[in-house]
C-alpha cells in the first residue's frame, strides 16, 4: 500500500485526476469506477477541467458505479446514479452509454445484484476503482462487519452512516435503510484501488485502515490487502499515522515515471 499525504483535498484531486488521466493516455476505454460522496468531487472536477482543456481524451473512457441506495424512485436526484452522471459522467462529455450500475429500484434486488457483479467481469473488469472512506471505515457501502470477501450484495445502513449522508437529504428519514454494494471481495479485484480522504473526520478511520490490522470490522483495511492500492490524504486525515514522516519520505524520494 501507498499512502501519499497531500497539502489539502485539491492538490488530492489534482494528483489522482493526473493517474486517471495517465491511465486514460494507455488505455482509452479503461473501466473506471467511481465512488460518491464530497471527497472524491475535486478528482471529478481536475479530470473534467483537464478534458476541457485537450490534456485527455476521455471520450471512450467507460464508468461504473460503487454502491446504490435501494429504492429511491429512479431518477431521484440523490440516487447515486443520479449523482454520478450529473458529477461525473456529463462533465466529462459522456453519454449513459459509457456508464453502468447496479439497479436500485429493482424488484429482485439479488438478482440485480448478481447481474452486476457479472455485468463488471463481462466487461472487462475495473481497471481503477476510486474509493472513499466513512467515518466508520466503510467502502462503498461495506458497513463494520463485511465479510472480506463479499460479492455485490443488498446491505443495511448503520444509524451513523445513515446520519453522515442526512446532509445530501431533507431529513434522516429521507435516508434509506438499504443499499446495493459492490462487495469487498469484488472491489479488490479492480486492477488499482485509490481512496482518497480529507478531513479531521476522517483521522481515525484512515489510522485504522492503513496501520491497523486486517479485519471485517474496518472495512477499508482490506485495502492492505491488494497488490496495488493508493491512498491518498490530506493533513488532516493524515492526524493519527504514526508513520506519516515515512510516508512522506517515501513519496519525496519516488521516482516521477512510476505514477501511482
Ligand atoms: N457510499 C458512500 C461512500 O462511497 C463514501 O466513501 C462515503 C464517504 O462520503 P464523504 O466523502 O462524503 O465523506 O459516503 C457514502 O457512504
Amino acid at each position: 500500500m501507498e499512502v501519499v499525504i497531500v497539502p489539502d483535498a485539491r492538490a488530492g484531486g489534482e494528483l489522482i485526476a493526473g493517474a486517471l488521466a495517465a491511465l486514460l493516455r494507455r488505455k482509452p476505454d479503461a473501466l473506471l469506477g467511481v465512488a460518491t460522496g464530497s471527497t472524491p468531487l475535486p478528482i471529478y472536477e481536475a479530470l473534467a477541467a483537464q478534458v476541457r482543456a485537450g490534456a485527455v481524451d476521455a471520450s471512450r473512457a467507460r464508468i461504473c458505479q460503487l454502491d446504490e441506495y435501494v429504492g429511491l424512485p429512479a431518477g431521484h436526484p440523490e440516487s447515486y446514479r443520479s449523482v454520478v452522471l450529473r458529477e461525473v459522467v456529463r462533465p466529462l462529455g459522456l453519454g449513459e452509454d459509457s456508464f453502468m450500475g447496479p439497479e436500485g429500484s429493482a424488484e429482485d434486488v439479488q438478482a440485480a445484484c448478481e447481474a452486476y457483479d457479472r455485468a463488471l467481469r463481462e466487461a472487462g473488469g475495473v481497471d481503477l476503482q476510486l474509493l472513499g472512506i466513512g467515518t466508520d471505515g466503510h467502502i462503498g457501502f461495506n458497513e463494520p462487519c463485511s465479510s472480506l470477501a463479499s460479492r455485490t450484495r443488498i446491505k443495511t445502513l448503520t444509524r451513523q452512516t445513515r446520519a453522515d449522508n442526512a446532509r445530501f437529504f431533507d431529513s434522516l428519514d429521507e435516508v434509506p435503510h438499504h443499499v446495493i454494494t459492490q462487495g469487498i471481495g469484488t472491489i479488490l479485484e479492480a486492477r488499482h484501488l485509490v481512496l482518497l480522504a480529507t478531513g479531521e473526520g476522517k483521522a481515525d478511520a484512515v489510522a485504522r485502515a492503513v496501520e491497523g490490522p486486517v479485519a471485517a470490522l474496518v472495512p477499508a483495511s482490506a485495502l492492505q490487502l491488494h497488490p496495488h492500492a493508493t491512498v491518498v490524504v490530506d493533513e488532516a486525515a493524515a492526524a493519527g499515522l504514526k508513520l506519516a514522516d515515512y510516508f512522506r519520505a517515501t513519496y519525496t524520494a519516488k521516482p516521477e515515471w512510476q505514477g501511482l
